[in-house]
């Protein structure tokens, strides 16, 4: 698997294992409107929004979408960056679908984390400059999509004096709140991101970090004040689907843009050699690892304690969210 063949092929767009079909870490070829595709030939960039209410968690068909998406931006040559966003204008991602970890079942539990797998594989090792658009919360596995892109951009939110408007994102790995602990290829990304001593701390705590927090210890690039601009002023924009359109009209969105925009312009082959200099290795000793990963997860989410403090986890969420 990791030969220098395999290698080039991943950043390539193709996955070396799909040419022995059919393979069950391969994701099926779903096509629907959990993800929203808009596609600029013109500029090069084309802009995925997360769409499955209400907090885009990630769930076995969420992370298949995902990666369906991103697989047909990819086989476009024409493509050079990709913008991950949302349309909850509050929530990039509230992270794993938790109902999918509360009493299991034996068959779905593996297949759903192999979608999670392959989301990192894809997006983390796609030949896309990848730019995240983060307007909203980014807990757990929904930071880890944010770090798998290249850059990441974040909304500071709606600091408004009135209390009921007020909003702050919060990103991070959360994990151990919930009583469990982020997977090490999911680990190890934060610790590539923001460092060896900042993530041990941030992993040991669960930190959720406010924008300009996040900003200054590396783990968002770029924060952006929450305001409406008057249009966009690029093609990306107008091509939005309407229920969408309103809230792209936003500094986030514009940032998110122009940051594309920078890495289009990069000569493609340059730039995906220097990703493979700092990804291959990470991608190929997870794939590596893979099965191994897949049971670990099964078994150590179906403990009684895990679940235990999962089933707490829902029910607060639930509460909360039914107190609005
Ligand atoms: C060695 C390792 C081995 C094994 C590893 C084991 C496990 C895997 C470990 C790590 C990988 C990653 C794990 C995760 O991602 S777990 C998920 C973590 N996510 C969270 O903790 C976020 C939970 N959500 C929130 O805190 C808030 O919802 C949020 C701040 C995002 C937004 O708040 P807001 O007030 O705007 O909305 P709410 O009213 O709270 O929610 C609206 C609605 O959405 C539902 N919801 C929210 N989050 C989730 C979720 N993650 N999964 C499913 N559903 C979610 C919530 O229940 C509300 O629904 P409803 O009641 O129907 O209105």
């Amino acid at each position: 698997m990791n030969t220098p063949r395999a290698r080039a092929m991943l950043f390539m767009g193709r996955r070396s294992h799909q040419s022995h079909a059919p393979h069950k870490h391969s994701p099926p070829a779903v096509a629907n409107d959990l993800v929203i595709s808009t596609v600029d030939e013109n500029s090069g960039i084309a802009m995925l929004t997360m769409n499955r209410p209400p907090a885009n968690s990630l769930s076995l068909e969420m992370n298949e979408a995902l990666c369906y998406s991103l697989k047909t931006v990819e086989a476009n040559p024409k493509i050079q960056s990709v913008i991950l966003s949302s349309t909850n204008p509050k929530i990039f991602s509230a992270g794993l679908d938790i109902t999918e970890l509360v009493a299991p079942d034996n068959d779905r539990l593996p297949r759903f984390w192999n979608s999670l797998q392959q989301v990192y594989i894809d997006l983390y090792g796609s030949r896309l400059a990848t730019v995240a658009a983060i307007q909203g919360h980014a807990p757990a596995a929904g930071c880890f999509l944010a770090m798998s892109c290249d850059y990441r951009v974040m909304s500071e939110g709606d600091t408004n004096n009135d209390i009921k408007k007020k909003h702050v994102p919060t990103i991070g790995l959360n994990e151990t709140q919930l009583g469990i602990a982020a997977p090490p290829w999911m680990g190890q990304l934060l610790v590539r991101t923001i460092g060896f001593r900042q993530a041990e701390l941030a992993l040991a705590l669960g930190t959720l970090f406010p924008p300009e927090q996040a900003l200054s210890i590396g783990l968002v690039d770029d924060i952006v004040p929450h305001q409406q601009v008057e249009s966009g002023d690029h093609k990306l924009v107008d091509l939005l689907p309407s229920q969408i359109k309103d809230q792209a009209q936003n500094s986030l969105l514009q940032k998110a843009y122009t940051q594309a925009q920078i890495y289009a312009k990069i000569p493609p082959q340059a730039r995906v050699a220097s990703k493979m200099v700092t990804r291959e290795e990470h991608i190929f000793r997870m794939i590596a690892k893979r099965d191994e990963d897949t049971q670990h997860f099964c078994g150590f989410v179906t403990q009684k304690a895990v679940q235990k403090n999962l089933t707490a986890y829902v029910e607060a969420l639930k509460n909360k969210s039914a107190k609005k």
